[in-house]
C-alpha cells in the first residue's frame, strides 16, 4: 500500500540526492549567525524560553561569581523535591495520584482531598464499547505509541466540548486521559497481540478502587496477580517520569501547541508524538534493543574490554543501529547525575535480587560506568556525562513482566500529569503564540516559466 510507483521508484534515488543536496545548510552558518543549535547555549545550557512554577531540574550550583559547577542532580515538583517524597512515604501509599495532584494544583494534597482525587480518577477510569471497538482495535500498530496517539486524537470526538480552551474545560479533559491513557495503552497491546500476533485478546476492566500502578498490573496480568513490592516499584516509576521542566521535548512541544490556541486532545498527542522520539522517552525502549544486540552481537560480554570494544562501535556508527548513540547515557541538563536513575538503579537491584537476575543487572551497571568513560573520550562535552531516567527504566519493567511495547507508553501515561500542568500554566498565562525566527540563508531567485527551465 505504502510503495511507489514504478516511475517514481525510478527517479526515487535523484529525488533523495536532491533532496540531501537543498536541505544542507553550511554548518559554519550556525556560528557565524549565532543560532543556537537545539536552542542550547555553546557552554551546552539551554536558552531561556519560558518560566514556570511547576517543576524544577537543577544541575549546577552558581556561586556568586556566576561559576557554574556540576553537582548531583535534583529534581523538585512544584518546590518539593522528589527524593524526599518518595523516601518521606512511610505509610507506603501509592504516590503517582498525589504526585499528579501537586503538579496540577501546586499543593500537596491533605488526606480528605487525595482521598476525594482518588475517587474522581477512579471515576473516569472507563471508555465505552464504542471507543474499545472502533478505535482501540482497529489497525493497532506495533508501535503503541502510535496507537495510543490515535486513541488520544480520537477521543477528540467522543468529547462534547472538544476545542474549548477554558481552565475548566481543560482540566476536566486532562482529568480524563490521566484516567483513561492506562486503559488505552494496556488494550491496544492486547489489540496488536490479537491481531498482528494472533494471541489471546484480553479486555479487562479496571478497578476503580485500585491505584494506577495496580490497575496497569492488574489489567495486564493474566492472573491478575502482583506483589506489594512491583505495585510500588512501578508507582515510584511512574511518579520518576510524571514530569521534568518546561524545556523537555515533548513538553514543551506541548507549550508551542498549546500557545497556537489548538485542542487538549491535539496538543497531547503532539506531545505523544516528541516522546517516541529515541533521543527522549523512546530511548527506553532502545536500551533494551541495544543489550539485546550486545549480547547478539559482542564476543563475550562478560569481559569488560570485549564490552568496551562494541561500545566504542556504537559510537563510532559501526553497530547497533548505527545512530552513533549509547542509550539511557547522556542528559541535556542532568552533570554529576540524573536523580531518577538514581532511585530506580536501586529498585532494579532490589528486584534483580527477588528475581535471581543479579547477572543482568551488573552487566547494566557495568556498561554505564564504561559507556560514560567513552562518550566523554569521543565527543566535545561541556559537563560530565551520566545514565538518564531511561537506563534502567525497561530493565525494572522487565523484571515486572511488562512487556517492553509498553515502555514508552508508560512514561507518557506518568508524564500526561506534567503535560497537563504545563498546558493549564500556559492557558492560565493567557501566553503569546511561540513563534521563534529562522534566518534565511539561501538565496532569492528569478522565476523562470516551465518552457524556460
Ligand atoms: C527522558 C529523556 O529524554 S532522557 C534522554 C534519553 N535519550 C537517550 O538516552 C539517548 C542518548 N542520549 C542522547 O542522545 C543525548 O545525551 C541527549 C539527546 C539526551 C542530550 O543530548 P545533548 O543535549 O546534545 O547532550 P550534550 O550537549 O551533553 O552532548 C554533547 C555531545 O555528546 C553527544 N552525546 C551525548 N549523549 C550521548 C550518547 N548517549 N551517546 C553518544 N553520544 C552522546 C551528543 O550527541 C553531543 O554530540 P555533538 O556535539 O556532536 O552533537
Ligand atoms: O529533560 C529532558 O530534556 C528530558 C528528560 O529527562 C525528561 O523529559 O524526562
Amino acid at each position: 500500500m505504502m510503495e511507489l510507483g514504478a516511475e517514481l521508484d525510478e527517479k526515487f534515488a535523484g529525488l533523495v540526492k536532491n533532496c540531501m543536496v537543498s536541505g544542507s545548510i553550511d554548518q559554519g552558518l550556525y556560528i557565524k549567525y549565532d543560532v543556537k543549535r537545539g536552542l542550547r547555549d555553546s557552554d551546552g545550557r539551554g536558552v531561556l524560553t519560558g518560566l514556570t512554577e511547576v517543576s524544577d531540574v537543577v544541575a549546577m550550583e552558581e556561586d556568586g561569581a556566576g561559576i557554574r559547577t556540576p553537582i548531583d542532580g535534583k529534581l523538585y515538583f512544584q518546590g518539593y523535591d522528589v527524593e524526599k517524597m518518595i523516601n518521606g512515604n512511610k505509610k507506603k501509599r501509592f504516590l503517582f495520584e498525589e504526585a499528579t495532584y501537586l503538579l496540577l494544583f501546586g499543593e500537596l494534597p491533605g488526606a480528605e482531598e487525595l482521598e476525594s482525587f482518588i475517587k474522581i480518577l477512579g471515576s473516569l477510569r472507563e471508555l465505552s464499547g464504542h471507543f474499545v471497538r472502533d478505535v482501540i482495535m482497529k489497525s493497532p500498530p506495533e508501535n503503541l505509541m502510535n496507537a495510543l496517539q490515535k486513541c488520544i486524537v480520537l477521543l477528540y470526538s467522543y468529547d462534547e466540548n472538544p476545542d474549548d480552551v477554558s481552565v475548566p474545560n481543560v482540566l476536566r479533559q486532562s482529568l480524563q486521559l490521566i484516567a483513561k491513557m492506562p486503559m488505552m495503552a494496556v488494550y491496544s497491546y492486547y489489540a496488536y497481540r490479537h491481531f498482528q500476533l494472533n494471541k489471546t485478546l484480553v479486555v479487562r476492566p479496571p478497578k476503580k478502587e485500585l491505584s494506577t500502578a495496580e490497575n496497569i498490573l492488574y489489567m495486564l496480568r493474566k492472573d491478575r496477580q502482583y506483589t506489594e513490592l512491583e505495585a510500588c516499584v512501578l508507582d515510584i516509576a511512574l511518579v520518576l517520569h510524571a514530569e521534568h521542566g518546561g524545556g523537555n521535548n515533548s513538553t514543551f512541544t506541548n507549550h508551542v501547541v498549546t500557545s497556537s490556541g489548538t485542542d487538549t486532545y491535539s496538543a497531547v498527542a503532539a506531545s505523544m508524538a516528541s516522546l517516541k522520539g529515541p533521543k527522549h522517552g523512546g530511548a527506553n525502549l532502545k536500551v533494551m534493543q541495544m543489550f539485546a544486540d550486545l549480547k547478539a552481537n559482542c564476543a563475550d560480554y562478560a569481559d569488560e574490554g570485549k564490552l568496551a570494544e562494541y561500545l566504542q562501535k556504537i559510537l563510532d556508527r559501526e553497530a547497533f543501529d548505527r545512530a552513533g548513540l549509547i542509550y539511557g547515557m547522556g542528559h541535556a541538563v542532568y552533570t554529576n547525575s540524573d536523580p531518577r536513575e538514581v532511585m530506580l538503579k536501586k529498585y532494579a537491584y532490589r528486584l534483580a535480587q527477588e528475581k535471581g537476575m543479579e547477572e543482568e543487572f551488573r552487566l547494566y551497571d557495568t556498561v554505564e560506568r564504561i559507556a560514560a568513560k567513552l562518550i566523554a573520550q569521543k565527543r566535545h562535552l561541556f559537563k560530565p556525562i551520566c545514565a538518564n531516567v531511561d537506563f534502567y527504566s525497561g530493565l525494572v519493567y522487565t523484571m515486572l513482566d511488562i512487556p517492553m511495547e509498553l515502555f514508552t507508553p508508560i512514561f507518557a501515561i506518568a508524564r500526561i500529569s506534567g503535560w497537563s500542568a504545563h498546558r493549564l500554566e500556559e492557558l492560565v498565562n493567557r501566553g503569546k503564540i511561540i513563534r521563534p525566527a529562522y534566518k534565511y540563508v539561501g538565496v532569492h531567485k528569478d522565476y523562470h516559466e516551465i518552457s524556460e527551465r
